[in-house]
C-alpha cells in the first residue's frame, strides 16, 4: 500500500508542476478572447477590411485590451502586436523566435520551395539569389526596358480612349513588366496564355484549401499546374540558351537565377526553387505596384496642387530628353518630389496590410507570453497612423519625407523590415516612377465614379451573382456560400445608400424621381397610401440589380456576335443608325431617335427569339389543376421553357433561320408566342429599360467601331446563354470618336 501511495505521489509531482506551470503561462497570456472555435475573429476582421474600417477595428481592440491582445485568426490562436517596438521585435526575431507563416492554399499553389516558406539558411540563399537581380546595381540597366513596356501600354490602352478603368489596366501593366523584365517573355500568344493562367491561379491563393471539383482552390491548383508547366519549359529554353551563349546571364531574372553557382559550380537553386520563386515574385509584384499607381492617379486627380508640383518635376525631366529617348536611372534620381508623394501614398494606404509569423518557441513580448505554435499578427497602418511618429497622420503631406533620416526606424514599414524586407523595393520604385512620368506628361484625367475603396480583391456583387444559380449547399467553400456572403455585403452597401437617399429626400437635396431608390422611398400604395418597408425596398433593389445585369448584357453580347457573322444584317442596321447619327450634332440620343430604330429593334427581337436570355421559369401549383387532360397536383412545380415556343415552326417558319423581317408586322405574331420578357401579371417590368439600354449601346457600337470574332462561336447555358470563351473580338474604330 505504501509503495502504491509513493508511486502515486511520485507520479503526481510532475503533473502538479506541469499544471502550475501551465497556469502561470496562461496567466501571462495577453488579454482578449479567442472567440468561437475556428472562426474566432476572422470574419470580423475581414468584414472590417471590406468596409475599409480595419484600422478602427484594431483600434477598438487596443482600447479594450491594451497594446498586446490575443484573438483567433484563420483557425489559429494569434497575438496581435503593433507599433514601432512591435515591428522591430517581429523583424529582428525572424528565424530565431518566428518563422514566416503562409496559408496552406498559398503553399500548395505557389510551391513549397518559395521564399515565403523558407527560413534560416535556405531563406538566405534563395533571397540572395533573387537580390542578385533585384538590387539597384543590376536594375539600373533595365530602366529603358521598363520605359518601353510602359509607353507601349499607354499607346495600346490609354491613347484614343475617353474612359478607362485604372486598377485592371495597372494590373495588366505590372504583369507585362514582370513578363518582360523578369522572365524575358515577349509580347505574343505565350505571354497572353501565361497571363490568363496566372489570373486563374491567383483567384484561389487565399481560398479555403478544399480540393473538390467546384472549389476556387481546385481551379487555382489546376491553373498553377499549367503556369508551372509553362515556366518549366521557359527555364529549359533559357538553360539551353545560356549553354549555347545565345543569351546573357543578365538578360532577365530566370537567366540570372540559372547562372548563379555554388562552390561546386552547380546551380545554386534547384529547379523547384527557381520555379516556385518565379511564381512568388509574379504574385508579389503584380498586386502591389499596380495598387500604388492606382492610388497615385486617384490622388493626383483630387489634389491639383500636388499634381502641379509632380507635373513640373516630370516636365523638367521630359524637356531634358530628346524625342523617343528612354528614361535612365539618373532621371529617376531627379524625381524626388514624385517619390515623396509615392511614399506618402504608401504610408496612408499601404498595399500590404500587415503580416503573420508563427512562434517557433515560447517567446515573451511586452510582459506577455506568445506560446510556441501561436501566430503573431503585425499591422502596418497602426504605425503609419501613429500621431507621435507622423504628426496629424490623416493629413496627406509628402513633405514629411523631405528628410528621410528624420523618420524613426521601424516606423515606415510599407515594405516590411529585417531579413524579409521586400526585395522588390527598387523594382517597384522604377515601375511606379516611370509610369507616373508618362502618365502626367502625356495625359490629364478626372475621376468618373466614387472615390471609396475597400480591401477586397473581388467585387462583391459579382460574387453574389455567381452563386445565384448554384446548388444551395452552405459550406464555406461552395459557390452558394460565397454568394450568400456577397449578398450580405451588397445588402449592407444598399442599406447605407437607402439611408443616405432618405436623408437627401428629407432635406430636399434629391428629387423623388432622381433614381429607383428615391422613387421607391417616395412611393405610396394606391390602395392604402402605405410606403414600402425598408426590407421591401432593399430586396427589390437587389432583384432589379440581378434581373437587369445578366439579361441586357447577354442580349448585347449575342447581338455583337450576330452582327460580326451576318454582313447583310450589319449593313442594314448600320445604315439605319448612321442616318440617325447624321441627323444629330454632338447631342445625346433622345426617345424620338429610339423610335426611329425600327430595323435595329427587329434584329434585337430576332436575337432574343433565337437566344432568349431567360430559358424559362417555374410556378408552384396552389391547387390541383388540369392542363391538357393531365393533373398537376397542388404543390407541384410547373416548368415552362421559352425556346420551345420560339422554335415552333408553326409560329415562326424556318425557326433556325435568323430573319428580323418576321417582326415587320408585329401584330401578325400570335399572342403568347414571342415571350422573351414573359407575360401576364409577371411580365418583365424592365422591358422598356432594357430596350433603351440595348438600342443606345448598339447605336454607338456600330457607328463607332467595326469588329471581328477572334475565337470560336459556341455558347453554353450557365443558365444564361454565355459564349464559351466570353466572346473575344478584335475592334477597329471607324472614325475619331
Ligand atoms: C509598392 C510595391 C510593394 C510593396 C508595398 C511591397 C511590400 C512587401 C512587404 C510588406 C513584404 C514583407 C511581408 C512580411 O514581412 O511578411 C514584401 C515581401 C516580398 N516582396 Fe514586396 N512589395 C512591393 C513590390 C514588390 C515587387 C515589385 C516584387 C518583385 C519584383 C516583390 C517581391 C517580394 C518578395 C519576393 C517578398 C518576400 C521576401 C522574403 O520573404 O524574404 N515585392 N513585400
Amino acid at each position: 500500500m505504501d509503495a502504491l501511495l509513493l508511486t502515486v505521489f511520485l507520479f503526481l509531482i510532475p503533473v502538479f508542476f506541469l499544471l502550475t506551470r501551465r497556469k502561470k503561462s496562461s496567466e501571462r497570456l495577453p488579454p482578449g478572447s479567442l472567440g468561437l472555435p475556428i472562426i474566432g475573429q476572422s470574419l470580423g476582421l475581414l468584414r472590417a477590411m471590406r468596409a475599409n474600417t480595419a484600422e478602427k477595428w484594431l483600434e477598438r481592440r487596443i482600447t479594450r485590451y491594451g497594446p498586446v491582445s490575443k484573438m483567433s485568426l484563420f483557425g489559429k490562436p494569434t497575438v496581435f502586436i503593433h507599433g514601432q517596438a512591435a515591428n522591430k521585435f517581429v523583424f529582428n526575431n525572424d528565424g530565431t523566435s518566428f518563422t514566416s507563416q503562409q496559408p496552406e492554399s498559398t503553399r500548395m499553389i505557389l510551391g513549397d520551395r518559395n521564399i515565403l516558406e523558407l527560413s534560416g539558411e535556405d531563406h538566405k540563399r534563395v533571397r540572395s539569389a533573387l537580390m542578385f537581380f533585384l538590387k539597384p546595381e543590376s536594375l539600373k540597366r533595365y530602366v529603358g526596358k521598363m520605359d518601353e513596356e510602359i509607353r507601349n501600354h499607354l499607346e495600346m490602352h490609354w491613347h484614343g480612349k475617353q474612359k478607362i478603368t485604372v486598377l485592371p489596366l495597372m494590373k495588366n501593366l505590372t504583369f507585362n513588366i514582370i513578363c518582360s523584365l523578369l522572365f524575358g517573355v515577349e509580347r505574343g500568344p505565350r505571354r497572353d496564355e501565361l497571363i490568363e493562367c496566372f489570373r486563374q491561379m491567383i483567384e484561389g491563393l487565399w481560398s479555403v484549401p478544399v480540393n473538390l471539383p467546384f472549389t476556387r482552390y481546385n481551379q487555382s491548383l489546376k491553373a498553377s499546374k499549367k503556369v508551372q508547366k509553362m515556366l518549366k519549359e521557359l527555364v529549359c529554353e533559357k538553360r539551353v540558351q545560356l549553354e549555347q551563349k545565345t543569351t546573357s546571364p543578365l538578360q532577365d531574372l530566370v537567366t540570372c537565377l540559372l547562372n548563379i553557382r555554388n562552390i561546386n559550380n552547380e546551380e545554386e537553386l534547384t529547379e523547384n526553387e527557381i520555379l516556385h520563386n518565379i511564381m512568388v515574385v509574379m504574385v508579389a509584384g503584380y498586386d502591389t505596384s499596380s495598387v500604388v499607381i492606382t492610388f497615385l492617379l486617384r490622388l493626383l486627380a483630387n489634389e491639383p496642387a500636388i499634381h502641379a508640383a509632380v507635373l513640373q518635376e516630370q516636365e523638367e525631366i521630359a524637356r531634358s530628353k530628346s524625342s523617343g529617348e528612354f528614361l535612365t536611372w539618373e532621371d529617376l534620381s531627379k524625381m524626388k518630389y514624385t517619390w515623396r508623394v509615392t511614399m506618402e501614398i504608401l504610408r496612408t494606404t499601404p498595399p500590404v496590410f500587415g503580416g503573420m509569423r508563427t512562434a517557433i518557441k515560447d517567446t515573451e513580448y511586452g510582459g506577455f507570453l506568445i506560446p510556441k505554435g501561436w501566430q503573431v499578427f503585425w499591422a502596418i497602418p497602426m504605425t503609419h497612423n501613429d500621431g507621435s511618429i507622423f504628426p496629424e497622420p490623416s493629413n496627406f503631406d509628402p513633405s514629411r519625407f523631405e528628410n528621410q533620416a528624420s523618420v524613426p526606424p521601424y516606423s515606415f514599414v510599407a515594405f516590411g523590415g529585417g531579413s524579409r524586407i521586400c526585395p522588390g523595393y527598387e523594382f517597384a520604385r522604377i515601375e511606379i516612377l516611370v509610369s507616373i512620368h508618362y502618365m502626367v506628361t502625356q495625359f490629364t484625367w478626372k475621376l468618373c465614379a466614387d472615390n471609396k475603396f475597400s480591401r477586397v480583391p473581388m467585387p462583391c456583387f459579382q460574387k453574389m451573382i455567381e452563386g445565384m444559380w448554384s446548388v444551395p449547399v452552405k459550406l464555406p467553400f461552395t459557390r452558394y456560400s460565397q454568394s450568400l456572403k456577397g449578398s450580405k455585403r451588397v445588402q449592407d452597401i444598399i442599406k447605407d445608400l437607402i439611408s443616405e437617399k432618405r436623408i437627401e429626400l428629407e432635406q430636399k437635396i434629391a428629387s423623388p424621381l432622381q433614381d429607383l431608390i428615391t422613387c421607391l422611398l417616395s412611393s405610396r400604395s394606391d390602395n392604402n397610401g402605405k410606403v414600402m418597408t425598408e426590407k421591401e425596398i432593399l430586396h427589390n433593389i437587389m432583384l432589379v440589380m440581378v434581373a437587369g445585369h445578366d439579361t441586357s448584357s447577354v442580349v448585347l453580347t449575342f447581338l455583337l456576335r450576330l452582327l460580326a457573322n451576318d454582313p447583310v444584317v450589319h449593313a442594314t442596321l448600320l445604315q439605319e443608325q448612321e442616318e440617325i447619327a447624321r441627323s444629330k450634332s454632338s447631342e445625346e440620343l433622345t426617345w424620338k431617335d429610339l423610335a426611329k430604330m425600327k430595323y435595329t429593334w427587329r434584329v434585337v427581337m430576332e436575337t432574343m427569339r433565337i437566344t432568349p436570355p431567360i430559358f424559362g421559369g417555374f410556378r408552384s401549383a396552389l391547387k390541383d389543376i388540369e392542363f391538357d387532360r393531365f393533373l398537376i397536383p397542388k404543390g407541384w412545380q410547373i416548368f415552362w421553357a421559352m425556346p420551345m415556343t420560339h422554335m415552333d415552326d408553326d409560329i415562326f417558319p424556318e425557326p433556325s433561320k435568323f430573319d428580323p423581317n418576321r417582326f415587320e408586322n408585329q401584330a401578325s405574331t400570335p399572342p403568347y408566342s414571342f415571350v422573351p420578357f414573359g407575360g401576364g401579371p409577371r411580365k418583365c417590368p424592365g422591358y422598356e429599360f432594357a430596350r433603351i439600354e440595348i438600342l443606345v449601346a448598339i447605336h454607338y457600337m456600330v457607328t463607332q467601331f467595326t469588329w471581328k470574332l477572334c475565337a470560336d462561336n459556341n455558347f453554353s447555358r450557365d443558365p444564361m446563354p454565355v459564349p464559351t470563351q466570353g466572346l473575344p473580338i478584335k475592334i477597329t474604330p471607324r472614325k475619331a470618336c
